[in-house]
């Protein structure tokens, strides 16, 4: 499916105009549906659309967000992604929205990613609102190059659901959701920053196996539309 890149002036300007987008998203999906699904990444690049997005007036309390991926740590360590997201989404009016995290208190990483499969389930499929973003490496989600799971994540035939990854550029053992989870979503963004990751965006666009990149796989194969929003 083709792509569509929206480029800004500012990471400020791109914030505002991704957070009215989406609220307008899930709105529209409120009124046809009742209710509304988004799921979002971490790392550096979401904080300031995070902030933005949770001024946005729309019924949040009919909204489910969750994470595309997670690292397995408890919510308090500073590399977790539902911190991220407590401290910059879950805050103003977006406090009243429903959050379901991926990392579970057990034992494992692999029972983990089963129980937030099962909790998961409750989010009606497919996704209003994928929000992914990429590594200088070209991964997306936890879809790392070297990924002890990477296959299977990205192959289109796995069911939808969270998976288990490990890789060297990962650090933690990683849950992310599939491929299959992802790739349909009513809206489907690739949100970048700056110009080492537009160069990143160029090579992965090019020719090349979806195992050396694997934001590949959803630039290729998604069969949503992807929206990629880039500022410097
Ligand atoms: O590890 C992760 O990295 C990517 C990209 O993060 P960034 O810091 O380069 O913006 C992120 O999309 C993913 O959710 C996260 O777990």
């Amino acid at each position: 499916m083709a792509s569509t890149l929206h480029s800004f002036a500012s990471a400020a300007d791109l914030a505002g105009s991704l957070a009215d987008k989406v609220a307008d998203t899930l709105s529209a999906a409120i009124a046809a549906r009742g209710t509304a699904s988004i799921a979002v990444s971490g790392g550096s690049t979401p904080k300031a659309f995070f902030q933005a997005l949770s001024t946005r007036d729309i019924a949040w309390e009919k909204v489910t967000i969750t994470l595309v991926d997670e690292r397995f740590v408890p919510a308090d360590n500073p590399r977790s992604n539902h911190l991220l997201v407590d401290a910059n989404l879950l805050q103003n009016k977006a406090k009243a929205a429903r959050f379901l995290p991926l990392y579970q208190d057990v034992a494992s990483v692999e029972e983990a990613a089963r129980l937030a499969t099962e909790k998961t389930k409750a989010i009606s499929s497919p996704f209003d609102i994928v929000i992914l973003g990429m590594g200088g490496d070209g991964h997306t989600a936890s879809f790392f190059p070297g990924g002890s799971n990477l296959a299977k994540a990205i192959d289109a035939s796995t069911p939808r659901g969270i998976i288990t990854m490990e890789a060297e550029g990962a650090g933690e053992p990683r849950l992310t959701f599939t491929f299959s989870s992802l790739e349909d979503a009513a809206l489907l963004v690739l949100h970048i920053e700056g110009e080492g990751k537009k160069d990143v965006l160029a090579k992965a666009e090019g020719s090349g196996d979806e195992a050396e990149m694997p934001i590949r796989a959803v630039l290729r194969r998604a069969t949503s539309p992807v929206e990629i929003y880039w500022a410097p």
